[in-house]
């Protein structure tokens, strides 16, 4: 794999030998903290560096978990701390990068939805304690290494990602895929137009141009905040309406109907179950879930007539039950969400011991692509959750970002 033109040529010493070099992103997602270790090689001058490896761990919860006390929490072991994750991932990447090279090696944290949805206070004050974090670490810490990422980059290096791992954006004939990320707190869709309606009639904060491998791509692409896995069961439960939630139980016909359970998310605690008195099944779950989305996404005509790859949480409740292999992932269309929904949702008990929500979460994925995109039955969707053993996320985007922008290849 080449980084096309990612690194000019004149920045080769002539001569050099094969050359290592490294880049950590953290991942600050909403329902975990992950670090992407990766490792690049520069065999000459002459080529550019390939991308030779990565390595990925991650902890849960994710930072937003830890909004309430930033500095003691309410655990009782100190390991447990938003920070302490980080600095606990942050000893893998010295486990994996050699001691002669970690104070070349950037460390770069971007926080997405679960801290975009905190009080910015409680989101600066576990960013600063990340920070520091940092910077006791041998890494190179750049300016604004820690930070919450905007939306749309989010999407956009997501697809930077995918395209690259499936080299669309190198060479002849490229034919890029539009993504599909669906965390627990926001979803992305991201693609690049091939017609000019679809320019024309898309908002222009939709779209976004950005320069990659010495090309421009002007990509669409739009982060719906509120409208991850997570977040949609809050909005179904109806717990965003109410103020005080402490207390209340909060029903569904999505769920089994003797459920009665607690369920904490963003450091608040729920309670929720099912409709002990009333209906429970696909129908009525789909009139419920569906309001969540109706009307509320743009929808882009020309999707209708594409391809997308499909990640996170389309990805785990796809192999959750079985409609992909959990390791080779493979290709659904959006038909067969909604077919699983119905024979998960029609026959809650044989289903939802693994997770209650497991009826409620297929119910909402195939509302949300079908009445929140405009999807069609048949659009195809590629679930994929690594490519050549790389993970696909938008951090290897956003770390080809960095590299660029530092100029590091020595
Ligand atoms: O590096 C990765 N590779 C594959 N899946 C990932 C990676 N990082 C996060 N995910 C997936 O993202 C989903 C969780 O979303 P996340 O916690 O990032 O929420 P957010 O994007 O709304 O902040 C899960 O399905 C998790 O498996
Ligand atoms: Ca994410």
């Amino acid at each position: 794999m080449w980084f096309q033109g990612l690194f000019p040529s004149n920045m080769c010493p002539a001569n050099a030998s094969a050359y290592t070099f490294y880049g950590i992103m953290f991942d600050a997602g909403s329902t975990g903290t992950r670090i992407h270790i990766y490792t690049f090689v520069q065999k000459n001058p002459e080529q550019l560096p390939e991308l030779e490896g990565e390595i990925f761990e991650s902890v849960k919860p994710g930072l937003s978990a830890y909004a309430s006390e930033p500095k003691k929490g309410d655990y009782v072991n100190m390991k447990y701390q938003g920070a302490e994750t980080v600095r606990i991932l942050l000893e893998m990447a010295k486990e994996a990068v050699p001691p002669s090279h970690w104070k070349k090696t950037p460390v770069v944290l971007k926080a997405t939805a679960g801290l975009r949805l905190l009080s910015e206070q409680k989101a600066q004050a576990l960013l600063l304690e990340v920070r520091e974090v940092f910077e006791e670490s041998p890494f190179l810490v750049p300016d604004n290494s820690v930070s919450i990422m905007d939306g749309s980059y989010e999407g956009i290096l997501a697809w930077i990602t995918v395209n690259f791992l499936t080299g669309q954006l190198y060479g002849q004939n490229q034919q890029t895929v539009g993504t599909l990320d669906l965390g627990g707190a926001s979803t992305q869709i991201t693609f690049l137009p091939r017609f000019e309606e679809t320019l024309e009639q898309t908002p222009v904060d939709f779209l976004s141009s950005f320069e990659m491998f010495n090309s421009t791509y002007k990509l669409y692409t739009h982060s719906y905040l509120g409208f991850g896995l997570k977040a949609a069961r809050l909005a179904t439960l109806g717990a965003l309406e109410i103020k005080a939630v402490d207390g209340q139980m909060l029903r569904s016909s999505c769920l089994p109907k003797q459920l009665e359970a607690e369920w904490h998310f963003g450091g608040v605690k729920y309670q929720y179950g099912g409709n002990r008195e009333g209906e429970t099944g696909f129908e009525p779950c789909y009139a419920e879930v569906v309001k969540v989305v109706q009307g509320k996404l743009h929808q882009p005509d020309e999707i209708r007539r594409s391809s997308f790859y499909a990640f996170s949480y389309y990805y785990d409740r796809a192999a959750d039950t079985n409609m992909i292999d959990y390791e080779k992932g493979g290709v659904l269309e959006v038909r067969d969400f909604e077919r699983k929904a119905k024979e998960v949702c029609d026959n809650m008990d044989m289903y939802t011991s693994a997770s209650p929500f497991l009826c409620m979460d297929l119910t909402y994925i195939t509302a949300l692509l079908k009445e929140g995109f405009g999807f069609g039955d048949n659009t195809l969707l590629q679930l994929t959750k690594k490519v050549n053993n790389i993970e696909t996320s938008w951090a290897l985007g956003a770390t080809f970002h960095l590299l660029q922008s530092l100029g590091l290849t020595h």
